[in-house]
């Protein structure tokens, strides 16, 4: 793998209007070829903004944009329409031709390139069995259901061959199964055809499914990035602990809570989300922290997950003693490198 980014982000500033809203502070980041690195932020944290930077299609007030070596803010007109070649994009609402074919609509950007009319169907033969859609060749979009739609439009941003796929929350328009199944093919894709992709979403459950890296955006900032399992097992940001809750979370169901017993005289309950990963994972940690520190503790729920075949174990537990003993008991597992969050108070 070359040590030079595909994407490289630095200094992004932008702002819609004067005295309008800062839709990009600052933001720096670095996409290495062949990785799938997801952008994940609420509405209106600034993500449309940022993925549609990379190709220009928002230009913004200061910053560096450098995508596959090329400085794209240096770019004259000619050499730009080159570069969006290299770069694919899909979008969220598809954005087909209605009177098109599948074929046609996939054909379109060569069109409008001015590829050869030979050229442009070789193109599409090309294709079309990559994303499954060969029995669709001649069908018009209204006679396809949503994931097919999905299916065309990422053949089209494949039709120019690209080295870079920017996905703009591609998945938000369809049901949980189809979700999965577009993700599934955006996943093979980057393999059989060596592509690099930076996706957003607003949805952790994607960034968990085919993300290797992760940047957390809230008010125009990266406020957390890294690896999508350190981020899962260790998130850093408050923001980051409710969108990783989302996926992961332990939000103990309030009869549940009800039926845990009462602390006895002098002892406190604390509830807490232990999240297992790395070397501590497979220590004792329960029994050991309630022989060493004289604490009780109830196992409230627990299970095991994975990222990308790594495993961790999410555990909600109800621990009761004296509030020192409690507070060491946590420290000492924060000391392994576990991660605890306070469920409750
Ligand atoms: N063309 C525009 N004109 C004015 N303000 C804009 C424009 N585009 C975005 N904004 C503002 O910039 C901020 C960031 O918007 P952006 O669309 O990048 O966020 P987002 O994270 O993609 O959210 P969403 O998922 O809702 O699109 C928002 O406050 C938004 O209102």
């Amino acid at each position: 793998m070359s040590t030079q980014p595909a994407i490289a982000l630095s200094g992004l500033r932008k702002r819609f209007a004067q005295g309008g809203t800062v839709a990009l502070d600052d933001v720096a980041l670095d996409v290495a070829p062949g990785e799938i690195f997801g952008i994940v932020g609420r509405s209106g944290a600034g993500k449309s903004t940022l993925i549609r930077c990379v190709n220009l299609l928002e230009r913004p007030d200061a910053g560096r944009i450098t995508v596959l070596g090329q400085d794209m803010l240096a770019l004259d007109e000619a050499s730009l329409r080159a570069a969006r070649r290299r770069i694919g994009m899909v979008f969220q609402h598809f954005n087909l031709h209605s009177r098109r074919t599948v074929a046609e609509n996939i054909a379109f950007p060569l069109e409008v390139a001015g590829i050869a009319r030979a050229e442009r169907q070789a193109r599409v033969a090309e294709i079309l069995p990559l994303v499954g859609l060969e029995a669709k060749r001649d069908a018009y979009p209204a006679q396809l259901s949503g994931g097919q739609k999905q299916r065309v439009g990422i053949a089209r941003a494949l039709a120019s061959r690209p080295e870079i796929l920017l996905c703009d929350e591609a998945t938000s328009a369809l049901d949980p199964e189809t979700t999965q199944e577009i993700l599934a093919l955006i996943r093979d894709l980057r393999a059989r055809l060596d592509l690099t992709v930076l996706l957003i979403t607003h949805e952790m459950g994607v960034v968990k499914a085919i993300c290797d890296r992760v940047a957390v955006m809230e008010a125009g900032r990266v406020i957390e990035q890294g690896r999508v399992f350190d981020v899962f097992t260790q998130p850093a940001h408050p923001t980051t602990r409710r969108f990783v809750a989302e996926v992961i979370g332990h939000s103990v169901p309030a009869a549940t809570l009800a039926r845990l017993p009462a602390p006895g005289e002098g002892e406190t309950r604390r509830l807490v989300q232990v999240v297992f990963a790395g070397p501590a994972s497979t220590r004792a940690v329960v029994s050991e922290a309630s022989r060493d520190f004289g604490i009780d503790i109830n196992i409230v729920s627990g299970r095991v997950d994975e990222i990308a075949g790594e495993p961790f174990g999410v555990m909600a537990l109800a621990a009761y003693g004296p509030p020192e003993r409690l507070e060491a008991a946590f420290a000492w597992m924060l000391g392994l490198g576990l991660t605890v969050t306070e469920l409750e108070g």
